[in-house]
């Protein structure tokens, strides 16, 4: 069937084609069934949406389907039923717990980049893979399809370093100063960024705070040239775009499947020309790994895929039972790094964190003997030197390089919880702290999340401030309040720890 493009004024987060109830009817299209878009130039996908916005003879194309590619009104298009695209097949086959072909993850990658795969399918693609997990040539194929559905970089500086953390820990705010650091000592570092995953601010949200983060690649290429770095959203690219479309059902069931998250990370790395990795896995109770030999296992995974993809890969086990530095959510985090990078001294979880990441790459990269990486960061990082390139990064961005911690504004509406007793902090919670910055409003209400008191073996008196919950309007507040008081988000005990008797 023909018809005329209509572009419409609407936003909505998924490709939708609006066409009117008659075109429908005769079409025998019904709501949410997937429809072919042809032009001669392309096809595109899109879910039916009925509506009389649009007469009959026209489609209504979306916003988000405009951003992507370009129609203009009153184009004159052929429009088919899309059917069930064969990749469903394979999805149920990864379900049964079946090993997937080269051919099968290609065509489901495919599916997903091309829009025919919808959110409930890409869904239960990340929750099979969630379940049965994938093996190692599975996951080297997933990383290849990904990055070879998108755009490459090519930037004209080598080395290129590169850093990602597997996430997790409430926090993690540390490589906003480890890419300054290895910059400012001579080396080549286009670090993209997730927004957050399971966590209630990724790096790109914190980012954000001081400087945009969606920049096209030639702007990232012209960046990166001229000043050896950048820390933005990856999301923003074409580069890997299947990424961003399972990164939005992982962060919806706050999931991230091993194997998965193996080939996220790597396919943005290798479309993004990094020689140097450095994976950092935080473990510890209540994050992404929580055994020390989980991190052995996943580390040597990074490591073989790394070989596969002709890229050398080192990766850092952290520490990651208790949140990183103070702050959680986009703008507390920020302000925390940029204190943090001002003055050269701030949080030992964060300094120690970054300076000892930023030294490991600063001897993969040749630019520190042996052994001298984490000193070199740290002169860096209290010379000014690190704050001077992110104050360049920021500049370069387009904020605001000359931004102070006090003028990031942070959420007015506050409620701080007492310690009910004396004691010691024997532990922090790290999923209860990331519910409660989440149900403050992080991470899209910026200003929101969590500030905290204190740290693992402190000691506090009955009354002492534990923490407290910022968030933009009183209703989240109110939603954070109510989840803080169904966890134990921080426990106090005294020497003696459990009596027991009469056994
Ligand atoms: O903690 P969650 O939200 O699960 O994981 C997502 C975060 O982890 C990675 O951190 P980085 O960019 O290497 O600093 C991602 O890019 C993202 O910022
Ligand atoms: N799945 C993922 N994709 C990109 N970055 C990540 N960081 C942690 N998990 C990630």
């Amino acid at each position: 069937m023909k018809a005329k493009v209509r572009i419409l004024d609407i936003e909505t987060g998924r490709f939708l084609v609006f066409i009117s109830e008659e075109d429908a009817k005769n079409a025998k299209l019904h709501p949410e069934d997937l429809i072919k878009v042809e032009t001669a130039k392309r096809t595109i996908y899109g879910d039916v949406v009925i509506s009389n916005m649009v007469k009959p003879g026209e489609i209504g194309v979306t916003k988000d389907i405009l951003r992507a590619y370009s129609f203009s009104d009153g184009e004159l298009v052929n429009i088919v039923p899309g059917g069930t695209p064969e990749s469903v097949r394979y999805i149920k086959k990864k379900m049964n717990g079946q090993k997937l072909k080269k051919v099968e993850i290609e065509a489901i990658i495919k599916d997903i980049v091309d829009r025919k795969l919808r959110d409930v399918e890409i869904s239960s693609f990340v929750t099979s893979l969630e379940i049965n997990g994938l093996d190692m040539d599975e996951i080297a194929w997933l990383t290849t399809a990904m990055a070879e559905t998108g755009d490459m970089l090519d930037i004209d500086r080598k080395p290129i370093m590169d850093v990602h953390s597997i996430g997790g820990v409430p926090g993690n705010k540390t490589n906003i100063l480890v890419v300054p650091i290895v910059a400012a000592a001579g080396l080549t570092i286009p670090k993209t960024s997730s927004r957050a995953i399971t966590s209630a601010a990724g790096t790109a949200d914190v980012v954000e705070v001081l400087a945009p983060v969606t920049h096209s690649l030639d702007e990232i290429k012209r960046i990166v040239e001229k000043i050896g770095a950048c820390l933005v959203w990856g999301g923003a690219l074409n580069l890997a775009p299947a990424d961003d479309l399972t990164i939005k059902a992982e962060r919806t069931l706050s999931i991230d499947p091993r194997g998965l998250m193996l080939a996220s990370i790597m396919s943005k790395k290798y479309a993004m020309g990094s020689q140097y990795v450095l994976i950092d896995i935080p473990t510890g109770e209540g994050v992404k790994v929580e055994k020390i030999e989980d991190a052995r296992s996943l580390a040597k995974d990074f490591i073989e895929l790394g070989k596969r993809l002709g890229q050398y890969v080192e990766t850092a086990i952290t520490y990651g039972g208790q949140p990183i530095g103070h702050t959680i959510g986009p703008a507390l985090e920020a302000k925390e790094a940029l204190e943090t990078i001002i003055t050269g001294k701030g949080p030992g979880s964060l300094v120690e964190k970054a300076t000892g990441l930023a030294g490991i790459l600063l001897e993969m990269g040749g630019v520190a003997p042996a052994g001298m990486g984490k000193k070199i960061a740290r002169e860096i990082l209290e010379s000014g030197k690190a704050y001077e390139k992110l104050k360049e990064i920021i500049a370069e961005q387009g904020g605001d390089p000359n931004v102070k911690p006090g003028d990031i504004p942070i959420g007015d509406k506050t409620y701080t919880f007492v310690a009910q007793t004396s004691g010691y902090i024997t532990r922090i919670d790290n999923r209860a702290i990331t519910t409660i910055a989440r149900a403050a409003g992080a991470p899209e209400d910026k200003g929101s999340g969590v500030i905290l008191h204190v740290k693992v073996g402190e000691k506090v008196k009955e009354g002492d401030p534990l923490f407290t919950i910022h968030a933009e309007s009183e209703t989240r507040l109110d939603q954070a309040i109510i989840q803080a008081r169904r966890m134990e988000p921080i426990r106090i005990e005294g020497m003696v720890l459990q009596r027991i008797g009469n056994l």
